[in-house]
């Protein structure tokens, strides 16, 4: 068979027989940093997220963020206010780790997107469950609302408070409580923060079930309690299926310990299951046990660009019948993600301009026979035109680089103005339907209309961006892109959960038995609604 004309290009091709092929098998043009968003804002003086990126080099430099109450229709809740008094019990509990420090507050109030503004003149860091324990029943007895917060990187303002809520961060609930290597079960605390977690485990061989471009930041806790999906969700699935235990206190104080690691557990009804994607609106997660996956030996990343996305459906399907049980990620971007990431991240594409991009990532048990694998399936692709360029990553930093290219794009977005975010799952051979029809729809009226995501998993990331915010803009979103989806019977919420910003829009997405059963779920962990208040449920259920 002649070799196509291409294959000179190809360095999977070219240096698959040759014992140095792992160290040239890339043909990126620039290396770009690993993920960073933004760190975690626990201290004195930490700079917001945007001046971490580079945006400025204080916090006080950006232009304020709105207060949501005046933003929005919001009306506070009859909740009492903290007191001297409130101060002078905190105090008793936790010594030294009361904070009514209004700068330290700052960055406590406003959320990473710095869309929502909250109030609070409080934020208390507890170290214990007990500490919790007494921390709510001190605020049930009183009517104080408590804002749980973990590493507030949420996308749908449910980290912040609304009003003047009480903040409870996780931040020194920081320890690993215990990890079996044969098992690969962990017991942690909820502040734990997940890369750090990471590498904990990774020390060991094993690897979390989960990750996402927020790992540097984020907690534990804050993951179980959104149900956060991530890049990891394709191979491992859902925190419901890998969470195995939690320590919840419930709002009047009580500590509910399901904190069991048992892969096998039919005792009646699964408790846990209903804080995990909760959002700290039933219960404040103290501790959890998830299930690790051992590390794979050998893990490879092709990023590819494709011609279409009829193409990148043909790709989806094909890894899937051609990599099987080794296909760990499919991930993919548009060609205006490609270019902002560019712009503002300065990242450089590594493969030649195409309308779509598509990152693969295999992870397996022997390099060989993935090499092998991934070799055969990279040589169909490009033979069968569904591909036009690629790259292959097989180390650690190329990898990372390759990742970034993906895992970035919300930061660029980010600093291309004012950004509309959807996210949304919807069956895979229409997920890019809407960015196509609100791109020509929307016109010059948006800067941007972007469409990436977790193509194997049917979430799609859409996001518009404009120079401001404009009523006009949102009216023209909203609720077409809802109705649109539950015309395809998608969810409104794939992944980011609902928070402040999606609690009016889920009865697109679950009929109105559903939402009366969630309020009376809520009224009996919660009679007096002191737990993330306007949050998560319809504001008039
Ligand atoms: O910013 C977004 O819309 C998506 C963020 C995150 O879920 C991702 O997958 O990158
Ligand atoms: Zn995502």
């Amino acid at each position: 068979v002649m070799a196509p004309h291409w294959v000179s290009r190809w360095p999977w091709w070219l240096f698959r027989a040759s014992p140095g092929w792992r160290q040239t098998a890339c043909t990126l043009r620039a290396w770009v940093e690993p993920r960073r968003w933004p760190g975690s804002f626990q201290g004195a003086g930490v700079a917001s997220p945007l001046a971490r990126r580079g945006c400025s080099s204080t916090s006080s430099r950006l232009p304020a963020v709105v207060l949501t109450q005046e933003r929005c229709a919001v009306q506070r809740l009859p909740f009492s206010t903290v007191s001297e008094e409130d101060l002078a019990a905190f105090e008793c509990i936790i010594p030294g780790r009361v904070t009514t420090d209004p700068e330290e507050l700052e960055a406590h109030n406003v959320d990473w997107l710095r869309t929502h503004r909250g109030c609070s003149k409080v934020l208390l860091r507890p170290r214990t469950s007990q500490e919790v324990s007494h921390i709510l029943r001190h605020c049930y007895k009183r009517n104080l609302a408590v804002n749980p917060q973990g590493g507030n990187t949420g996308m749908v303002g449910g980290s912040v408070p609304v009003f003047d809520e009480i903040i409870l961060s996780t931040a020194l609930m920081n320890q690993v409580v215990s990890f079996n290597s044969v098992s690969g079960i962990l017991v942690c605390q909820a502040g734990c923060v997940l890369e750090e977690l990471s590498r904990y485990v990774e020390e060991q061989d094993f690897i979390m079930p989960l990750d996402l471009g927020a790992k540097g930041s984020c907690h534990i806790g804050g993951n179980v309690a959104t149900n956060a999906g991530g890049l990891r969700f394709l191979r491992y699935g859902s925190l419901h299926g890998t969470v195995l235990g939690l320590e919840v206190v419930l709002a009047n104080g009580t500590i509910l310990n399901c904190l069991t690691s048992l892969r096998k557990d039919n005792t009646g009804y699964d408790l846990k299951q209903l804080f995990i994607g909760s959002e700290g609106t039933l219960g404040i997660i103290t501790a959890v046990s998830i299930l690790c996956p051992p590390k794979p030996k050998s893990v490879n990343v092709a990023f590819l660009g494709c011609p279409g996305f009829a193409e990148v459906l043909q790709t989806f399907s094909t890894s899937k019948g051609m990599l099987g049980e080794i296909l760990s990620a499919f991930e993919f971007m548009d060609a205006e993600c490609m270019q902002l990431v560019g712009r503002y991240l300065h990242l450089a594409c590594p493969v030649q301009e195409s309308p779509f991009y598509v990152l693969i990532e295999t992870s397996g048990s022997d390099a060989g026979h993935d090499a092998d694998k991934l070799g055969g399936f990279l040589e169909h692709l490009l033979g069968s035109g569904l591909v036009t360029d690629g790259t292959l990553a097989t180390d650690q930093k190329k990898i990372k680089m390759l990742w970034a290219l993906r895992e970035r794009i919300t930061e660029a977005l980010s600093l291309d103005g004012c950004v509309y975010k959807y996210d949304l799952s919807l069956p895979v051979e229409r997920l890019y339907d809407l960015v196509t029809t609100l791109r020509a729809h929307l016109g010059p009226c948006a800067k941007h209309v972007v469409g990436y995501g977790h193509l194997g998993d049917g979430n799609l990331h859409l996001n518009v961006t404009a120079e401001a915010f404009s009523t006009s803009l949102l009216a023209a979103l909203e609720p077409h892109v809802y109705k649109w989806t539950v015309d395809q019977q998608g969810s409104v919420s794939a992944e980011h959960g609902v928070g402040f910003k999606k609690r009016d829009v889920l009865g697109f997405s679950k009929p109105p038995e559903a939402l009366q059963l969630m309020c009376q779920l809520k009224t009996l962990l919660d009679p007096r609604g002191i737990l993330n208040p306007y949050k998560t449920l319809p504001s008039r259920a």
